[in-house]
């Protein structure tokens, strides 16, 4: 995976959307997204061999399009599917053990909010943060609180040099913000899933990214 794919970054589990989640995946990659986190979690969320089948569909489409497929939180799902790459979070399975547990091409990402954690998380080997939540957002239930783009700027100027996704509430509207700051990419949860116009509105966020 490279810094480039991390551009437009689509996180989707069958909860985020009332459509067929292939379907919904299929039409944000014809909008240009250019990476893809299955995340399911949450009220109604999918387990078990329910959860496994999904993953391996949705991987299926990320492959035939050249997308990487990153999992959310579930290392045994990512290991046993050979994902491309694993996001978790400060309270997830730590850093070091992921490092032990997967093998040196998946990617891992690191969710960070404070300096310390960005700092800590690029010391220890992570291959790109999703800093967040840029502004206030309705997907992740237990979300903290807003730290705004400059949290991102910050973390730029005191030498985090690893790639940044900026997470939490973007849109088209606030994208080329969190790009300004230093991003690398912007990751999208509903203004993507919750589209009347999939494709369109990954095409709408992509356009604010991209500079002309
Ligand atoms: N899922 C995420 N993906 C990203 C990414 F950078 F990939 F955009 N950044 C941050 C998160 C949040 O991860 P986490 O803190 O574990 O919470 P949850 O497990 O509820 O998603
Ligand atoms: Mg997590």
């Amino acid at each position: 995976m490279t810094k480039q794919d991390l551009l437009l970054y689509f996180i989707m589990g069958s909860n985020n959307t009332s459509n067929d989640t292939v379907d919904v995946l299929q039409e944000a990659i014809s909008g240009g997204i250019t990476c893809f986190q299955f995340r399911e979690k949450g009220l109604g969320a999918l387990s078990g061999n329910d959860k496994h089948t999904l993953a391996k569909k949705l991987q299926d489409v990320c492959v035939s399009h050249d997308v990487p497929f990153i999992v959310n939180d579930d290392v045994e799902l990512a290991l046993a599917v050979k994902a491309d790459g694993i996001h978790v979070g400060q309270d997830d399975i730590p850093l070091s053990d992921l490092k032990r547990r997967c093998p040196d091409n998946m990617t891992i990402g690191i969710s960070a909010k404070t300096m310390a954690e960005a700092k800590e998380a690029q010391e220890n080997g992570a291959d790109y943060l999703g800093v967040g939540p840029m502004f206030s957002t309705t997907t992740k239930e237990d979300a903290e609180l807003p730290i705004g783009p400059q949290s991102l700027q910050h973390m730029r100027e005191a030498g985090i040099t690893i790639p940044i996704v900026g997470i939490g509430g973007i849109d088209e509207s606030n994208a080329k913000e969190v790009m300004d700051a230093g991003a690398d990419g912007v990751s999208v949860i509903s203004a993507i899933s919750k589209a009347m116009d999939i494709s369109q509105a990954a095409t709408a966020v992509k356009r604010r990214l991209t500079f002309c």
